[in-house]
């Protein structure tokens, strides 16, 4: 069997033309501009790439865009402020902070100052309390993503197996959270879970998001079992030259894709439906700021 490999970059491409098309009609019906704000702290490069990939997209689904870029010995009353300012500002309806954030900041501290109704990252504890109890939240970008692919991939998800592997609060709690409110049987697992292989074996979904290269191998998979990767580890490559480096997930893409029924590759699989997703929760926080019906297809 060789997979059918769920194309995350086109999926992310028709995601943008659906907040494109609730942009301009935002625009049209009611004058509104969703605005998103982003703050970068620090010079991290990879933080560079997505930041300013985050501000054209959102400036090419016509949103206006904001960006922030502070140095990295900014103080946290300072970074404070700016999260104040925009909390306070009627144009922006998204404000997200690049992570991971230099080590004298405190995140958790960081991201609990954004106003809940504008944390498009839905990383706020009462987004992340919200999301737990089944109630309307802002849903974390990268698991929104992988559950549109999966409710797109099978139609309903009503009754299967899904075991997350890994525990984060970016991505596995809130993935395990999205899974059981699709009626989904919910495992998750960890690096420290016993028997991964047999646990992981019994899946008809597995996400991998543990942020270890290439740790599970296609052994561990069901035959037929859907595969969403959502690591992305960048390795050294001297065999393509000097200095050059390789993406690969956390899934070992061949060995698993030759025993699954679908699955994401990395790059070009989840890692950019994050951004698409980020572009439909400002689209989202927009209407919800203006008491307006929220785009459908487009939440959790
Ligand atoms: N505040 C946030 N910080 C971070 C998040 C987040 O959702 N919110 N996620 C990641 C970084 N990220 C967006 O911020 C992100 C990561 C990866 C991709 C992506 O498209 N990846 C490509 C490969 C890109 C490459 O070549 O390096 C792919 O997988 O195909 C987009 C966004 C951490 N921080
Ligand atoms: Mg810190």
């Amino acid at each position: 069997m060789s997979a059918q490999v769920i194309d995350g970059k086109a999926f992310a491409a028709k995601v943008r033309g659906q907040v494109a098309e609730g942009v301009s009609k935002l625009k049209a019906d009611h004058d509104l501009v969703p605005g998103l704000a982003v703050v970068l702290v620090g010079e991290d490069p990879a933080s560079e790439v997505y930041v300013r990939s985050k501000g054209k997209m959102t400036v090419e689904v016509g949103m206006k865009s904001v960006e922030h870029r502070l140095d990295a010995d900014t103080s946290e009353t300072d970074l404070l402020a700016v999260i104040k300012s925009l909390n306070e500002d009627a144009s922006i309806h998204g404000i997200l902070v690049q992570l991971p954030l230099p080590k004298h900041l405190n995140e958790d501290l960081v991201i609990n100052s954004i106003d809940p109704a504008k944390d498009v990252d839905g990383f706020h504890i009462s987004n992340v309390g919200l999301l737990g109890t089944g109630q309307k939240s802002m849903v974390p970008c990268t698991p929104l993503g992988c559950l549109m692919m999966l409710r797109d991939h099978h139609g309903s998800l009503s009754g299967l197996d899904a075991v997350v592997v890994g525990r984060s609060n970016i991505v596995g709690k809130p993935m395990a959270q999205l899974l059981l409110g699709d009626s989904c049987t919910v495992t998750i697992a960890h690096s420290r879970t016993k028997d991964l292989p047999d646990v992981v074996r019994r899946a008809d979904i597995v996400v991998a998001a543990v942020g270890r290269p290439e740790m599970v191998p296609g052994d561990w998979i069901k035959p037929g079992a859907t595969v969403i990767d959502v690591g992305i580890n960048r390795l050294d490559a001297p065999e393509k030259g000097e200095g050059k480096t390789r993406l690969v997930g956390d899934v070992h893409y061949e060995s698993a894709a030759a025993v699954a029924g679908a699955i994401t590759p990395v790059p070009g699989g989840v890692g950019p439906m994050t951004i698409a997703c980020l572009l439909a929760n400002t689209l989202t926080a927009c209407c919800r700021a203006n008491g307006l019906p929220e785009p459908e297809g487009l939440t959790a």
